[in-house]
């Protein structure tokens, strides 16, 4: 579905992009991760057709981004990091504008309008003005956007940034939806927790040049030094920080303000047969879940925070 071959972009001396290679089967879910500045913009645009690059190859659907562009922006819906609205635009006249942009004419236009509104969860706002959206909303209606012609393809750079916690708990909910529509996906963001849980595929980008790609599972094996969980429990703290350490997989635990802290040995990366035993002697669970700030600061070891 996209593949790119050695795909470099200069700007001068700078290289903004350094010989990318990815390949997205259909139905791949990509999370595309960096620091600002790493090149995550520059390789959008350019699968968009929107940038050439300096030399390096690149299709979508079997199209070239040299000879192919027409029929690669049939295929593809692309929301950029930054879009602006139309002032005294209503939410649903801003979806039929674009929709007649697509040549989708009649009845079929109002129909899809109403579709992808559904879909993103905004009918309630459909006659509010775009400017009176939230921005977690307006994030929402852009991407219901580049929904509008039912593409394959879809190229999502950075949907997540600059919402609240819950907002952004929204936007995963819909690109999970979209994954399970089979829509292939290449999603950008610079926090790799986030897109960890529902990309198949990730790749880490800084200074232009991919570090790590591949599956999740081994790119998270890849950037995670070791494994840390935090556990509660009703009642029986202490017998289950007991029976936790005397786990041959586990290398310590400490209780955190009445959380247990697990760290697990080297090398150990599944850990769901840990609350097996746990709910098997009788605990109640009432918290598992990895330290997202441990694999973050993997993260930011791995790609050093520069910027270029
Ligand atoms: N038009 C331009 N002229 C010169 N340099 C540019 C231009 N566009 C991008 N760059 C540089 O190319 C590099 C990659 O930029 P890009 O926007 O692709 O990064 P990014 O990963 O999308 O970052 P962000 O998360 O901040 O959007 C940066 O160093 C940026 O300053």
């Amino acid at each position: 579905m996209i593949e790119t071959h050695d795909l470099t972009k200069m700007y001068g001396e700078l290289y903004a992009l350094n010989r990318l290679n990815l390949t997205l089967n259909q139905g791949d879910v990509y999370g595309f991760i960096g620091p600002n500045g790493a090149g995550k913009t520059t390789t959008m645009r350019i699968l968009a057709t929107l940038l050439n690059p300096s030399w390096g190859e690149a299709t979508v659907c079997g199209y070239s981004i040299y000879t192919g562009s027409k029929e690669i922006r049939r295929v593809i819906g692309y929301m950029p990091d930054f879009f602006g609205v139309y002032d005294d635009m209503k939410v649903v006249e801003y979806l039929e504008f674009f929709a007649s942009a697509y040549r989708i004419k009649g009845p079929a236009r109002r129909k899809i309008c109403e579709e992808v509104l559904e879909l993103v969860d905004l009918t309630y706002k459909r006659d509010a003005l775009v400017t009176s959206l939230s921005r977690g909303m307006t994030q929402r209606l852009g991407l219901a956007r580049t929904l509008l012609h039912d593409p394959q393809v879809l190229l999502l750079d950075e949907p997540a940034s600059g919402l609240d916690p819950r907002a952004r708990i929204e936007m995963r909910g819909l690109l999970k939806e979209l994954r399970a529509m089979g829509k292939t996906i290449l999603v950008s963001s610079h926090i790799l927790p986030e897109l960890a849980d529902i990309c198949n595929k990730i790749g880490i980008i800084e200074q232009g040049c991919l570090l790590v790609n591949g599956e999740v599972t081994e790119v998270m094996k890849q950037v995670r030094t070791d494994i840390v969980l935090n556990i509660n429990v009703e009642d029986r703290l202490i017998d289950a920080a007991n029976f936790l350490e005397a786990q041959p997989e586990v290398e310590t635990v400490e209780d955190k303000n009445g959380v247990l802290i697990v760290k697990l040995n080297e090398g150990v990366v599944k850990y769901g047969f840990l609350a097996n035993r746990l709910l098997e002697q009788g605990f109640e669970l009432t918290l598992f879940k990895e330290d997202e700030i441990n694999l973050e600061t993997a993260f930011m070891h791995l790609t050093k925070g520069i910027t270029s």
